[in-house]
């Protein structure tokens, strides 16, 4: 159920399930009846209900959930953006089977409900809420019931998460099918609630034939393409990842970085460290080893052994021509490479230059920019607004030939060939100094276990997200390596 679904993408399988036999009608008598146990399985018999009903099939969703309120015994009203003569279709004939009164759209009506079930608008949002919709949206929110949304919080985007105009706040989403990308980024996330995914008919044989790129960041989507080490296994079957240290004053972001990559499971790890910065990295390191380089060449020279089979460059660097010297060097073996941070920040002046290395690669290249880092390498992309996160990742994947890992508390993984992953599990925690070091220590351990760079980046913010989580308040960086232990003994037990 990690698939997601855009509402294009959902118009075509309710139509290849219509076209298989299936009437349309039965998917929306199905839909109504999941949200009225959505709002059965929580409100008790006698309550009362306020259905708001817009001018389309999520409308008429909204008429078979108040029929079927009704009949169970709750005391539903039921308000009609428009008039009657504007539903059409299964809307219509849903609307032609509720017997109670239709209330004319109004926000003072908006009042006296324990449970508002909005079915305003779902995947035909088109453009934003404004004059009586807004109206009622706004009256919905500020009148203190609980607000169980059809499909999606009407004014949230499908496909984007974006508030068009206003947007109902829900306690609970229950959507059909699969969920989509709105429901998952944010700001339409955080207007969601709950959100339920229920079956109401369409079959997995119109997934497969839609061929969804986009997921939800769950094991399902990278979990076999890691394995727990080998009962007759050695250290040297795990990769040996190695992390470039920055000068004597910033070394801690290379250590926090290792730490993660052997907690995930590299079996060796090697600080590459300049030669003032040895010392205080071999003082703080233990299980962690250090190796001095000097310079590009120094690097080039130390990289020449083909055991390491990962390498992390960027954070504590320095964001200037030396970082760049290093960058290209590393970018020039074959090995998976994790660019973060400084490593970034220093092609802001020539971006280009830096795809073109990239896209000479046969080996995994991440990159993992926050929203700043971002913008410095693809300004284009960052400042065009109509651009979903989605999309912006996509194309800079497509554009560089890196899978990005585009970071945020709705991080998105995207792979050059349009596939995507968007994370939930992060907690805001997470969002404190080192943690990014962090992060590409984990990708660069898993891909020096061997993992593909879009599955290694996907399963590293996941386990990112869940030791954050584990940990819980008072997070500092530090604490996610070994909070990574449990992670993955939970992970190894599940699909045990
Ligand atoms: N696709 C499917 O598989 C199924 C869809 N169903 C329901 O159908 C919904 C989609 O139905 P529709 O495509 O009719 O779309 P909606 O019901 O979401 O809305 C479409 C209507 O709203 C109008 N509209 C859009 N934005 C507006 C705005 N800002 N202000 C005023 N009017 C606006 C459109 O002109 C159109 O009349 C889904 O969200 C879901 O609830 C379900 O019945 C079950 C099956
Ligand atoms: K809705």
């Amino acid at each position: 159920m990690h698939e997601l679904l855009t509402p294009e993408e959902m118009g075509r399988a309710d139509r290849l399930t219509i076209e298989s036999g299936i009437p349309g009608f039965a998917l929306m008598e199905a839909a109504g009846y999941a949200v009225a146990d959505a709002v059965a399985n929580r409100i008790p018999l006698g309550r009362r209900v306020l259905v708001l009903a817009g001018p389309g099939n999520n409308g008429g969703d909204g008429f078979v959930a108040a029929r079927v309120l009704a009949d169970r015994g709750y005391r539903v009203r039921l308000m009609l953006l428009g008039t009657r003569e504007v539903l059409k279709g299964d809307a219509a004939i849903a609307a032609g089977g509720w017997r109670g009164a239709v209330e004319p759209a109004s926000p003072d009506g908006v009042r006296d409900a324990d449970v508002i079930v909005d079915a305003l608008f779902g995947a035909g949002l088109d453009r934003p809420l404004g004059g009586i919709a807004a109206s009622l949206v706004d009256a919905a929110n500020a009148s203190g019931a609980l607000i169980v949304a059809v499909d999606l919080p009407s004014g949230i985007s499908g496909k984007t998460g974006a508030i068009l105009g206003t947007a109902i706040a829900a306690a609970i989403t229950i959507t059909f099918f699969r969920r989509k990308p709105g429901h998952l980024l944010y700001p339409g996330r955080a207007h969601c609630g709950r959100v339920r995914a229920v079956e109401i008919g369409i079959s997995d044989d119109v997934l497969a034939a839609i061929g969804p790129s986009a997921f939800a960041n769950a094991p399902a989507l990278w979990r076999a393409h890691w394995s727990a080490p080998r009962a007759d296994g050695h250290k040297y079957d795990r990769g040996h990842a190695v992390v470039v240290s920055g000068p004597a004053h910033a070394t801690g972001a290379a250590r926090l970085a290792a730490g993660a990559a052997l907690r995930v499971g590299a079996g060796l790890v090697t600080v590459a460290a300049p030669p003032d910065a040895v010392a205080i990295n071999a003082a703080h390191l233990t299980a962690v080893m250090v190796r001095g380089f000097e310079g590009a060449a120094g690097l080039d020279s130390f990289l020449a052994d083909r055991r390491f089979n990962s390498v992390v460059i960027g954070p504590g660097l320095g964001a200037d021509a030396d970082t760049r010297a290093l960058v290209a060097t590393v970018l020039a073996g074959e090995r998976g490479v994790v660019l973060d941070a400084d490593a970034l920040t220093a092609h802001r002046d020539d971006p280009a230059a830096l795809f073109a290395r990239i896209a000479g690669r046969l080996r995994a290249t991440v990159m993992t920019p926050h929203a700043g880092e971002f913008a410095r390498l693809f300004p284009d992309l960052a400042a065009d607004p109509a651009l979903p996160k989605t999309d912006r990742a996509r194309m800079a994947a497509a554009r560089s030939g890196a899978v990005i890992v585009l970071k945020g508390a709705d991080t998105v993984v995207a792979a050059p060939d349009g596939r995507l992953a968007i994370n939930e599990n992060a907690p805001p925690w997470l969002a404190t100094a080192g943690s990014g070091d962090v992060l590409s220590g984990l990708i660069g351990g898993l891909v020096a276990q061997g993992m593909p760079a879009f599955e290694a980046a996907a399963m590293a913010v996941w386990v990112h997200g869940a030791a954050g989580d584990a940990v819980g308040p008072g997070l500092i960086a530090e604490d996610l390596a070994p909070a990574v232990r449990g992670v993955i003994a939970k992970l190894v037990a599940d699909t045990a």
